[in-house]
């Protein structure tokens, strides 16, 4: 499998200040796209810009703050987006294909599961998908809120060698640098810690979406999912290569771990718990750190509405987080079997198909 490298453009890398769509922009980075196929790599981007290319055509003077607003304007706007990159991407010999998504769509293992066979026979046949938020139907709270969290969320699934977070500043400073001219830029993060997430401020153009924040933010998904991640500017030709390489002028956040199954990361970070369950300290040590499966024995309160099948989370004994996974039981059955030995729960509960729980095999540590 080629290398491939998922790449955010931002807003304020897109747009003028005044909103409309910068033509000169979108040429630079398709030039800059070209070069990564011509050096054997599969690029995946995922583009922000709709809401700033579409709010000035549908007569809004500035960047909308309503969301209905700013869903129209995406509506207008995505169409000469996409018309922009495809015009751009055909003079260098390459095809575009769009992919919008939401929250909710990840949420789904399915229908993530179909969204992922899509993008490998994009990238199986040469197609550069661009991704961007499907704004007209996400709402508020279901919104990713910027297309950084996006970014990292499909260089998870396509186990992205890297992932380049393009905006309009060089990297991560220690304060906003249009704030504080002595902030002083990180070349290289290990852990996000929090005394790294205080000096993340929000956007700092009239256009964009994220900050730095969402960046940081988009930094823990990936590294979390083996993706080390690039925050930084691209100008100049060949900055986007260098950039993909680990080499560019920004800030370079690493991580050793080694990607993530699909199940996994849908199970860790996609998927929403419907009720929790509460384990005693014996239990939380054989998932935390024996490698076993959670058998009803060791639960001790069950919480929510759920069947078999759907994603519960489990905490320890003082309410800390240890994990979460695919529950064998439904919430009423479990609760009446809960802290019982296995032989009394196989002759109450008749035609049960397994004992466990949660079977280690549908488990995901996060303690
Ligand atoms: N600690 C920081 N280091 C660098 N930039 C920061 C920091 N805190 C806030 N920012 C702001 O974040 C902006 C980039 O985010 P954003 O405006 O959302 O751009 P984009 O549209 O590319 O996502 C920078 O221009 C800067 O003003
Ligand atoms: N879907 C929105 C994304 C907004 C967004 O995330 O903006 P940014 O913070 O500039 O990446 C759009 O295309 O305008």
């Amino acid at each position: 499998m080629q290398k491939r490298i998922v790449v955010k453009i931002g807003s304020s890398s897109l747009t003028g200040s005044r909103g409309g769509l910068n033509r000169e922009a979108i040429a630079y980075f398709a030039g800059e796209l070209a070069e990564l196929y011509r050096r054997g790599v599969q690029p995946l981007l995922v583009t922000s810009g709709a809401v700033a290319a579409g709010f000035r055509a549908i007569g809004y003077p500035e960047r909308p703050r309503k969301l209905h607003e700013k869903q129209a304007s995406a509506a207008v706007g995505q169409a000469l987006l996409m018309r922009a990159y495809q015009e751009a991407l055909a003079g260098h010999g390459h095809v575009a294909a769009q992919i919008l998504l939401t929250r909710t769509d990840f949420h789904s293992r399915k229908r993530i599961g179909s969204a992922v066979m899509t993008i490998e026979e994009l990238l199986e046949r040469g197609i550069l998908p661009i991704f961007n938020e499907n704004d007209t139907v996400s709402v508020d709270e279901l919104k990713f809120g910027d297309n950084d969290t996006l970014s990292a969320l499909v260089a998870n699934l396509v186990k992205a060698e890297r992932l380049v977070i393009l905006t309009d500043t060089d990297g991560l400073y220690s304060a906003d640098p249009r704030q504080d001219p002595n902030a002083i830029k990180y070349e290289a993060i290990g852990e996000i810690s929090d005394d790294i997430y205080r000096m993340a401020g929000g956007s700092g153009s009239s256009v964009g979406t994220g900050g730095m924040r969402s960046k940081l933010d988009a930094a823990r998904i990936a590294t979390r999912g083996g993706v080390p991640v690039f925050v930084g500017r691209a100008t100049e030709t060949g900055d986007l290569a260098d950039a993909a390489e680990g080499r560019g002028r920004g800030t370079h956040f690493t991580t050793t771990l080694s990607s993530m199954s699909v199940k996994k990361q849908w199970l860790g970070y996609l998927s929403r718990p419907l009720g929790a369950l509460i384990v005693d300290a014996g239990a939380k040590r054989a998932l935390a750190e024996e490698g076993r499966s959670l058998l009803p024995v060791g639960i001790t309160a069950v919480e929510g509405q759920f069947h078999a099948g759907d994603v519960v989370e489990v905490r320890g004994p003082g309410g800390d987080v240890v994990g979460r996974g695919v529950v064998n039981y439904d919430m009423e059955d479990l609760q009446r079997v809960c802290g019982w030995p296995g032989p009394r729960v196989l002759e109450t509960l008749n035609g049960l198909h397994r004992l466990e729980a949660i079977h280690r095999d549908e488990w995901i540590s996060l303690g």
